[in-house]
């Protein structure tokens, strides 16, 4: 113990000035505290990482009922606002829209998509220049409605795949081939082509390997890199992220480097123009003219938007139908009755199309309650630009945003009995309301100028696939039988336990033995497939 007359005289006067200031510093963070809304304690270095589990929707719900529908928490270095009710989503990410309209950017995002993602991108000209070319002619409805022979196509592949399981009676991994279907339909919008045409430089193996990248960035995307949310851990790569994002870094590049030289070649060789043109052409004529003077648009610029498309719409439309089909074989009665509308609508005779989609109301409200209940993507990132007020609280720039649209879509005061799968509601109570961001208690596809630019796509793929299937097979499950509380009690119970991943996946994949309804499918298969 050291007598405080023995400390020299400097200290002595420091500690008196520390402690004359120590009510200002309380007083200031205490305004502080005010203003951003409330907070649990947290820890010194890693904020409230504690607090969060795997799961990081489910750990931000169970925070919202203890804090409230709107919280603050530090991530690391970083503070972030979690809101948690249509009203509250619709004030951020509509009135205060421009405000929100950038997202964070996270390590393993930015070096994997060349530092050019769009999903990653602020609000800004090259943004802009991005969200029209992809809207033009890739996502947008004209380009939509021409890739329409593209999805019946891999479609009917889809379903071969499972009448021939069924003629054999063997399970069918329905995640991996939906997966399957997914990656083909992106990747044939995008590089055009069939699988089988190695002419446009992507032939089987190189599928294969795309789907194999493809699943590694989406898995990787999913992951919690400390060093995004640790200032003084960016260097040290402790979880060994740095290592894994350049091994999938090369192994893309690799890939993508030898799709764009084989088809420079063929370009040059191409006869004054002459010859399909798709995606990947039009974006190669980009970087000979952007059309736009305030964009450089490179090979780089290429390559991540090709990463970016593929990562936001593969998984994200493969997981929803792993949903819809789950809830109806947990829900027998929802199948039924959604059968007796395609058998009505469509008749036994003929595959259902995408021009039946808008006949078919039951269906389109399975659709969505699924969403509602499933968001492949639950929780909207955006990244505060400018201070804004929301309520008696002051949001401050460079906070990150976070929507939970998980439990938006499960919020009691909006929805009655949230958690049962009624597709009843879209046609009664809740009908006319659609998922294209403008009813703030259903945003799968989020809300604004950030919205998905993918919804139409999703939304012409998503009922068609759960139609055929509906319509040609009966769906027996092969293990992963889950809790009683999950069905309408009425049938097999089904493990809806989800998993870890930046779509939200199942736990378990979806396996089940396919049962053809013989006169339908037998017709259907004489005529379409
Ligand atoms: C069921 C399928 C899908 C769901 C549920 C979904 C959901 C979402 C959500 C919630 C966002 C964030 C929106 C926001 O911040 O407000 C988003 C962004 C995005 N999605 Fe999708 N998506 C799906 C399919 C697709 C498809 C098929 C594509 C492309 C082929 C796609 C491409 C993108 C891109 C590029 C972004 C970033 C947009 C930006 O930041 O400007 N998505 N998606």
């Amino acid at each position: 113990m050291i007598a405080l007359d023995e400390l020299p005289t400097q200290l002595l006067l420091l500690i008196v000035a520390l402690v004359l200031l120590i009510p200002i510093f309380h007083r200031h963070g205490r305004r502080h505290r005010h203003r951003l809304p409330p907070s649990p304690v947290g820890m010194p270095i890693i904020g409230h990482f504690h607090l969060l589990g795997p799961l990081l929707h489910r750990s931000f719900h169970d925070l919202s009922l203890r804090l409230g529908p709107l919280f603050t928490l530090r991530l690391g270095s970083v503070p972030c606002v979690v809101a948690s009710t249509p009203d509250l989503a619709r004030e951020l990410l509509k009135t205060n829209e421009l405000s929100f309209a950038s997202r964070p950017n996270f390590i393993a995002v930015s070096r994997l998509t060349y530092d050019t993602a769009m999903v990653s991108s602020p609000y800004d000209a090259y943004w802009k220049f991005l969200r029209r070319i992809t809207t033009n002619d890739l996502l947008g409805s004209r380009p939509i409605s021409g890739f329409s022979p593209l999805r019946s196509r891999e479609l009917s592949r889809f379903l071969r795949v499972l009448a021939d399981k069924s003629s054999r009676r063997e399970a069918a991994n329905l995640s991996a081939e939906l997966r399957k279907m997914s990656y083909a339909v992106i990747l044939h919008m995008m590089l055009g082509g069939d699988s089988a045409a190695a002419s446009h430089g992507m032939d089987e193996g190189r599928v294969e390997e795309a789907r194999t990248v493809v699943r590694d960035v989406t898995r990787i995307f999913g992951e919690f890199n400390l060093s995004d949310f640790v200032w003084f851990l960016k260097r040290l790569d402790l979880q060994g992220f740095g290592k894994r994002i350049e091994e999938i870094f090369r192994r893309y590049d690799t890939l993508i480097e030898t799709v764009l030289r084989e088809r420079e070649e063929l370009r040059r060789n191409r006869k004054d123009g002459v010859g399909n043109i798709d995606f990947l052409d039009i974006l190669l004529d980009y970087t000979e003219d952007p059309k736009d003077d305030n964009v450089q648009f490179t090979r780089l610029h290429i390559k991540g938007l090709i990463m970016d498309i593929f990562t936001a719409g593969t998984d994200t439309t493969a997981t929803s139908i792993e949903w819809t089909l789950s809830e109806l074989i947990n829900n027998p009665k929802v199948f039924e009755k959604a059968r007796e509308e395609i058998d009505r609508v469509v008749g036994e005779t003929r595959l259902v199309s995408e021009s039946d989609v808008p006949n078919l109301p039951y269906l389109q409200a399975v659709v969505k309650e699924a969403l509602r209940l499933h968001p492949p993507a639950p929780l909207v990132t955006r990244k505060c630009v400018k201070e804004c007020k929301v309520g008696e609280y002051i949001i401050p720039v460079d906070t990150m945003l976070i929507v939970n649209t998980w439990t938006i879509g499960r919020d009691p005061n909006h929805w009655e009995s949230p958690l049962d799968f009624e597709p009843n509601r879209f046609l009664q109570a809740h009908s006319g309301m659609d998922v294209k961001g403008q009813h703030f208690e259903l945003l799968p596809f989020g809300s604004g100028r950030r919205m998905c630019p993918g919804l139409n796509s999703a939304m012409q793929i998503l009922p068609l696939v759960v139609a055929a299937i509906i319509q040609c097979f009966d769906l027996k499950v092969v293990g992963s039988i889950g809790d009683s509380k999950d069905g309408d009690g009425d049938g097999p119970v089904l493990n809806m336990e989800e998993g870890v991943g930046l779509t939200l996946p199942r736990l378990h994949e979806l396996v089940c033995v396919p049962v053809a309804r013989h006169g339908t499918l037998t017709a259907i298969l004489k005529s379409e497939l």
